[in-house]
């Protein structure tokens, strides 16, 4: 017997439907209920990494009656592309996919983010629900209804807001996640407790080794934690008109950490070094003290992020930042905190100040 799964509510806005995010074990069976009595064909699109699973879950539905297919997509960023996009339009057009039919999302956030964008750009949109598999995708990714790709010139710079009808995160996918992928998740449940809810730092400071695992005593509460952080202000500001820019916090130059590196850096890793960027942006515009600067690096560091980059790529990297979506005109635009979980934003900053804090994360 499986213990009820957390169920955390997401508002609807901006005219869409509220959602649940399920947090839980062998949540696969609530599948059917979301896809909804009208469909008939339901796509399952997957990682590489994650063939088994993607075609188990396509042949249970297939057993269920659905004209269940799987779409297989690259791994990890290489899925982000217009391409990818373009081979999953195509196999949903050999499927005459209609607009009642239901595209279902499995895997890390490049995936949720691809399926998103298929899902909200097929036929204009249609309904799509996200089973997230690593930690940045159950906390972040999957949470929200941001959708999209990158394109040459950067990160995410084409997608649309279209909310998943439900997000099933499912422990048990975490137990195959290479350390590595599950560390770069931390970044994004640390994001979540410097701006929102310092309780997630407490529980990781106390025992950085604990947190680095599924096993730990307070995987569930620290996942639960974070989703509550993003849904509560995705519930209401799901276009980013205002509060939601706080999640963006330290994204700024991760973005061009991530272009920088051809992708080749996780997201959650560059998100590192821009929160230590980003506290040192604040602290140099006098607005945050020195120990929530510096708890940036000691939290970080203690469950292996990293928190430099290299100092030789700085002109690059500046002129990456000036397509970042808070830029407006020519004025950058950074999430700083005036102290613990007191997010705001940063307009125009001195490019004195800018270089200063570099600095302070340059290797
Ligand atoms: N839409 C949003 O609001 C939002 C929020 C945060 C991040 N993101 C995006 O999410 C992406 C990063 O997501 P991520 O960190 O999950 O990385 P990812 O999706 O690239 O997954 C990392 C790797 O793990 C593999 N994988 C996934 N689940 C697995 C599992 N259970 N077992 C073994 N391997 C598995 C993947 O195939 C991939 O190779 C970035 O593109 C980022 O921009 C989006
Ligand atoms: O949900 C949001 O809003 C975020 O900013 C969450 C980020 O962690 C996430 O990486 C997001 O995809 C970044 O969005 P972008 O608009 O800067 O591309
Ligand atoms: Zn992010």
């Amino acid at each position: 017997m499986t213990d009820a799964p957390t169920r955390i509510q997401v508002a609807g806005s901006a005219g869409t439907a509220p959602y649940e995010v399920l947090v839980g074990r062998q949540l696969l069976g609530e599948l059917p209920g979301l896809i909804g009595p009208k469909a008939k064909r339901v796509a399952v699109l997957h990682p590489e990494a994650l063939a088994e699973t993607g075609e188990a879950i396509r042949e249970d539905l297939a057993s269920q009656g659905y004209e269940a297919i799987a779409i297989q997509l690259p791994n990890a960023e290489e899925s982000k592309t217009v391409e990818v996009a373009a081979y999953c339009w195509k196999a949903l057009g050999q499927t005459s996919f209609t607009r009642t039919d239901v595209i279902v999302g499995v895997g890390g956030g490049a995936t949720t983010d691809v399926a998103g964008f298929v899902a909200a750009t097929w036929l204009r949109g249609v309904r799509w629900i996200a089973v997230p598999t690593t930690v940045l995708g159950m906390v972040d990714a999957a949470v929200g209804g941001k959708t999209g790709i990158n394109t040459a010139e950067g990160k995410n710079l084409v997608g649309a807001f279209h909310p998943p009808a439900g997000v099933l995160c499912d422990l048990a996918a975490l137990d195959s996640l290479p350390v590595h992928d599950y560390v770069s998740g931390l970044a994004e449940i640390i994001k979540a407790g410097f701006i929102a809810d310092p309780a997630i730092l407490e529980l990781i400071e106390a025992d950085p080794e604990a947190a680095r695992t599924p096993a730990g005593p307070h995987t569930a509460e620290l996942i639960e934690r974070s989703i509550r952080v993003k849904a509560e202000v995705v519930s209401s500001d799901l276009k980013e008109s205002g509060l939601r820019e706080i999640l963006n916090y330290g994204h700024t130059l991760a973005h061009a950490i991530e272009k920088n590196e051809r992708y080749n850096w996780r997201h959650g890793a560059a998100v590192a070094v821009g929160m230590v960027f980003a506290a040192e942006l604040g602290r140099i515009a006098g607005r945050l003290d020195d120990a929530t600067a510096d708890r940036h690096r000691a939290v970080l560091q203690s469950v292996g992020l990293p928190v430099t980059y290299r100092g030789d790529q700085w002109p690059k990297l500046l002129e990456t930042m000036k397509v970042d979506k808070k830029t407006r005109g020519d004025r950058l635009r950074f999430i700083v905190l005036d102290g613990l979980a007191k997010p705001t934003v940063l307009e125009g900053p001195d490019p004195a100040m800018l270089l200063a804090a570099h600095a302070e994360i340059a290797a």
